[in-house]
């Protein structure tokens, strides 16, 4: 097992570790069981959130993934106490400390995640002023903060652009406000609902996001005494409070990482026990599972996902907010419908450029053509912009082993289930990346019995 991978993912080192490299050798079935945790979707976010309370809290179930080291640090760089619990996966935030912490670290996390830009409204809310790093995150589009910026002027901050980052200040506090988002920002919405919650009066957002990780944060931010309700159509209404206290929650499972393993199932005709992966979360994904052919068995303690055997289906997809098709699940299946009898069609909608990583399934035996125009469903907001965002799949292909770079979070997994799946001998680089959103994965490919090893 590679310690660079297992360390940073404790540590939390910030991006990929380049150099990190597995030789796959293809063609066996991953079948056993694996445990999820939290979502690292959710779990960041929470972390931030612990930063509002005037009393320490404790956050359960966190993955051992390198963005929870990243968030880590830079709540430690602004005075909040960071210690493991006890039990695995416990994490106490004791954000006492937070008026009287000399952040002079903070450039150190530059690039990092996305996290940064929703440490805002709390620290705005604390100490009056903020300073926000460059971001990181997965490269599959432009990925502006234009929603993020425009919500906290609507709050009432004084935004100012500087060449490392951005500097922010509320000289005359936060206020409640009515915001509209153009288009249902996961970050946005929860960049409101940090603001929002100790602004002074009544906030109403519309056109928020409504997905399961938010959801579990309005449940972590109500125990912590905010008044948060959730209307039909996309409207939250926040009334602002004058204190929140800490909070104690054991996060939501990780869905993402649910739907990865289940396309790996697929793609290497295996069979894997999701443990702690629920039904309702995964309503949506579950539904084209079924319709490609995979198996799945529903569980109180997880999720069996298989090959039943025969051949699979093509299927046409097309991303979307939720309660719609995750876009993260959508790269990791991309690899299963490179196995199904016929054409099937992927309409990204979410980010612009997330078929990058299918050039190496291409290099592998795969038969994909991207396209710019918006195939298999309604026009997108990327149509007219010349973005190579919709895919079109024919299989059944036969892959074989080839060499190849991991260039973001799931087109990482992606590669590496296309090389469990492939004839003969891959060798996949650049793989620490992977360590970013999924938990120990080295040891999960162990206990599914992949067949690899690992070159520091
Ligand atoms: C850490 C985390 O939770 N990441 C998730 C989060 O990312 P993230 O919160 O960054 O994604 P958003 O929902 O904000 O982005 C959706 C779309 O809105 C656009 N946009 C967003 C903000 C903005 O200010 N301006 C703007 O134009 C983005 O470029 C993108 O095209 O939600 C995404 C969509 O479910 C997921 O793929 C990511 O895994
Ligand atoms: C796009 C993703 O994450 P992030 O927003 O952290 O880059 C992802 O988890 O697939």
């Amino acid at each position: 097992m590679s310690s660079l991978i297992q360390d940073s993912a404790r540590a939390g080192a910030s991006v990929g570790l380049k150099g990190d490299r597995m030789t796959i050798n293809g063609g066996r079935p991953l079948s056993g069981r694996i445990e999820l945790k939290g979502a690292k979707n959710l779990v960041t976010k929470a972390m931030v959130a612990a930063l509002l309370g005037e009393t320490p809290s404790v956050l359960r179930d966190v993955p051992a993934i390198s963005d929870v080291g990243v968030v880590r640090g830079l709540l430690e760089v602004h005075g909040v106490k960071v210690s493991d619990g006890d039990a695995e996966g416990v994490l106490h935030l004791d954000p006492s400390n937070v008026e009287s912490a000399n952040f002079v670290d903070i450039d150190a996390h530059a690039g990092s995640s996305r996290i940064p830009i929703l440490f805002c409204g709390p620290l705005l809310h604390r100490l009056g002023e903020a300073f926000i790093p460059d971001l990181g995150g997965c490269r599959i589009g432009d990925r502006p903060i234009d929603y993020h910026l425009e919500v906290l002027r609507n709050f009432g901050a004084v935004v100012e652009k500087l060449p490392s980052g951005i500097r922010m200040s509320a000289p005359n506090g936060l206020h409640g406000a009515k915001v509209a988002l153009p288009y249902p920002s996961v970050g946005a919405t929860e960049q409101v609902l940090l603001t929002a919650v100790r602004a002074d009066g009544i906030t109403e957002l519309r056109g928020a996001a409504i997905e399961p990780e938010i959801m579990d944060l309005i449940n972590i931010l109500q125990k912590m005494g905010a008044i948060i309700s959730v209307d039909t159509d996309r409207v939250i209404r926040i009334e602002g409070v004058d204190a929140l206290s800490g909070y104690d929650h054991r996060a939501l499972f990780d869905r993402n990482e649910a739907a990865s393993w289940a396309a790996a199932a697929l793609a290497t005709n295996g069979d894997i026990f999701v443990g702690g992966a629920r039904q309702p979360e995964m309503l949506t994904f579950l539904n084209v599972y079924r319709k490609v052919g995979g198996g799945f068995e529903i569980h109180d303690d997880g999720i069996r996902f298989f090959h039943p055997g025969g051949e699979l289906n093509p299927v046409i997809i097309e991303t979307d907010v939720h309660p719609g098709f995750m876009t993260d699940w959508q790269q990791p299946l991309v690899v299963a419908l490179t196995k199904a009898t016929g054409v099937s069609i992927v309409h990204e909608t979410v980010y612009e450029q997330r078929f990058g990583f299918v050039d190496a399934l291409v290099e592998m035996g795969a038969t994909i053509q991207v396209h710019k125009e918006c195939l298999g469903g309604q026009a997108c907001r990327f149509g007219q912009r010349n973005f190579k965002h919709s895919a079109v799949i024919s299989g059944p292909s036969r892959l074989h082993g080839a060499d190849i770079v991991v260039p973001d979070l799931r087109g990482g997994f992606s590669h590496l289930i296309a090389a469990l799946s492939a004839e003969g001998v891959s060798h996949v680089s650049n793989v620490g990346i992977i360590s970013r959103g999924y938990e120990n994965f080295i040891n999960k490919l162990e206990q599914l019995g992949a067949d690899f090893v690992l070159e520091a």
